[in-house]
């Protein structure tokens, strides 16, 4: 990791955020907290950049759900507003609904569903709270291999993290003196048990690596980064609009689409 001036980064992302608060109209960062690293860090820089009582936390269990423990801590480290909102109910509300319309929910299904429940609860909750406004909590090595739920944890109002690899979120973490026990619980989906890179198949400092200094000594794993990248680009574009050549031209003269 060298090159990577932490204080520096830290600095400008924090007025960054303030800046894209503010263009937001906004007054609360609403955050989805799972104890993790990201979330952790999203939240505790929140509170560097707006003050702990423009930050609200949502811990949003899917049934009984052990590593909660690691929300309910960070909630209480960063001493910010929040509340539980169980995903169970919603989650199973869906699945039976469309095991009832005699569909067989896939995999896909099943492990992208609690993600988007997830979501529709965060902009939920900032519909309930003063000028809440939800904050993405996705990092690049995550974003490059397209390992996110497209308007599930791929939303919100902008990404505080997205340009930053799993070991610069760790130093950012770090630099905000997050406890160790947040930045280093093993990501995993929550479903099967598996770390994210069990399911992968390769490591994230591996893709970290060749994100930042174009190395990846493993031809099969640099291929599996390529195509998983180029697969996932969809989920990073805004959403095509059929516009059949009219122009959208508003005051100025520009045309919007072109
Ligand atoms: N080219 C294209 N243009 C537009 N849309 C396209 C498309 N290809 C597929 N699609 C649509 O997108 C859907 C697939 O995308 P999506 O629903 O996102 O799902 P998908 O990419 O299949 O799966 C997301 C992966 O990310 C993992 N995940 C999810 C959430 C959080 C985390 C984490 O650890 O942080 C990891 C999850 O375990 C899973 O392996 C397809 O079912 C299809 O509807
Ligand atoms: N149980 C939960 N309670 C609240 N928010 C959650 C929960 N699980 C996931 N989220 C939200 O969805 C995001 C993506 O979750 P995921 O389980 O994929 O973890 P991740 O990408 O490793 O992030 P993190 O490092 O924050 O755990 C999290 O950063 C968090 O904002």
């Amino acid at each position: 990791m060298s090159g990577f001036n932490v204080q520096l980064q830290l600095a400008g992302v924090l007025e960054w955020m303030s800046q894209q608060m503010a263009g937001c109209g906004g007054k609360t960062a609403v955050i989805g907290i799972s104890g993790g690293k990201d979330s952790s860090t999203v939240a505790a820089m929140a509170v560097a950049a707006y003050g702990r009582n423009h930050v609200y936390g949502v811990l949003m269990p899917d049934g009984i759900q052990p590593d909660i423990d690691y929300s309910q801590a960070l909630v209480e480290h960063l001493q910010i507003p929040h509340c539980t909102c169980n995903i169970h109910d919603a989650v199973a509300g869906v699945l039976s609904q469309l095991e009832q319309a005699g569909l067989t929910p896939s995999r896909q299904t099943v492990v992208n569903l609690p993600s988007r429940i997830r979501m529709a609860t965060l902009y939920a909750v900032a519909q309930s709270v003063e000028g809440g406004i939800v904050l993405n909590t996705s990092n690049l090595s995550e974003d490059w291999v397209g390992y996110c739920t497209i308007y599930g944890d791929s939303a919100g109002a902008f990404s505080p993290l997205g340009m930053y690899t799993t070991e610069e979120v760790i130093a950012l973490g770090r630099a905000l003196g997050l406890p160790e026990r947040f930045l280093i619980k093993p990501p995993s989906d929550g479903l099967t048990g598996l770390t994210d890179e069990d399911n992968l198949g390769f490591s994230y400092h591996a893709v970290n690596e060749y994100i930042r200094r174009g190395v990846c000594p493993d031809e099969a794993v640099r291929e599996k980064i390529d195509r998983m990248h180029r697969a996932s680009r969809f989920k990073f574009q805004t959403l095509p609009v059929y516009h059949n050549g009219l122009p959208m031209v508003i005051e100025d003269g520009t045309d919007y689409y072109k």
